[in-house]
């Protein structure tokens, strides 16, 4: 599948197709509208928004939304993703727990199977990736700002795979994504403590590559780094992206439904679903 994801790749890179020539403006991925894109008409970069209020966890319907915009973002040729939200506090929160609350068989499976897609096309994906964490950002909010290959964070929020904190074990792929960042004794501390970092710590860690004062500061501070590639050709880019991401990859795409059976089995445990209760009433007490 990567290999083929790379053929293909190539295929559509040295092909000229009208495609090349169109121009994003505006536009919204699906029937939902949790994930706005404005594309800037001068640099082709698109900012993508997670647009569902209060603190947009991440459940089926804004996971199936985000995995259509990156796919229109792969056909249309993107320059270039800054991955943002439009809350003034919150990157995400993460998995909506209630998608692991009570779950319902079937629902969960589509859950899994559509964050394993966004794992999949963002951590692989062929044009240059950014986040611009303008708020805080725990477990699944981390995970998809360390998919991407550069990080703004906003000063006085906090970041981090806190699953332990919540009795449960990061997937595997959170772990192999945290590890690309971090070294790996860094990786093994902050997992097995579930460790919230603060901006200033996880610039000091690395888990971030710089501090901004504001959203607008964040965005253009991603800006910047992805205006970088213009210097390089995008299929070098992408190959050595893909080539160093490759393993990591593979790892998933051959163990999905191992994975999604893994998922299945955990959150149905007593524990996990007592734990998982007790978690939902104290963040509904604070
Ligand atoms: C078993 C296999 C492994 C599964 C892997 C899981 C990875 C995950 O991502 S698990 C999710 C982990 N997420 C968290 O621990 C974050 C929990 N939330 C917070 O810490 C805070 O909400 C916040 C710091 C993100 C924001 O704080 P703020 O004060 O602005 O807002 P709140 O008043 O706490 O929340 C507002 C509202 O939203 C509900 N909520 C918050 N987080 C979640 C969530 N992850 N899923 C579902 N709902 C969430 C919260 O209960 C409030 O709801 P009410 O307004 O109804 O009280």
């Amino acid at each position: 599948m990567i290999r083929n994801s790379i053929n293909l790749l190539t295929k559509k890179l040295i092909s000229s197709t009208s495609c090349q020539r169109t121009r994003m403006r505006c536009f919204s991925s699906g029937a939902t509208n949790l994930v706005d894109v404005n594309v800037n008409d001068k640099t082709g970069i698109a900012v993508v928004t997670l647009n569902r209020p209060p603190v947009n966890s991440l459940n089926l319907e804004l996971l199936t939304d985000l995995s259509k915009t990156l796919d229109e973002l792969e056909s249309n040729r993107s320059k270039g993703m800054i991955l943002t939200s439009s809350s003034k506090t919150v990157f995400s929160a993460g998995l909506d727990i209630l998608e692991m609350y009570n779950p319902e068989p079937e629902r969960s499976k589509a859950f899994w199977t559509a964050l394993q897609d966004v794992w999949l096309k963002l951590y692989g994906s062929p044009y240059p990736t950014a986040a611009a964490i303008n708020g805080h950002s725990p477990a699944g909010g981390c995970l998809l700002a360390i998919c991407c290959e550069y990080r703004v964070m906003v000063n006085d929020f906090t970041i981090g795979l806190n699953e332990t904190r919540l009795g449960i074990s990061a997937p595997s792929f959170f772990i192999s994504s945290f590890r690309n960042v971090l070294s790996t004794r860094e990786a093994e501390k902050a997992l097995t403590l579930g460790t919230m970092f603060s901006s200033d710590e996880a610039l000091k860690v690395g888990l971030v590559d710089e501090i901004a004062t504001d959203k607008a500061d964040s965005i253009n501070k991603c800006e910047n780094f992805l205006l970088e590639f213009k210097k390089v050709s995008s299929m070098a880019r992408a190959f050595t992206k893909q080539s160093l991401r490759k393993k990591d990859l593979e790892e998933l795409e051959n163990n999905r439904e191992q994975d999604l059976q893994l998922f299945l089995f955990a959150i149905n445990q007593p524990i996990v679903q007592k734990g998982l209760g007790a978690y939902i009433q104290s963040l509904k007490k604070k």
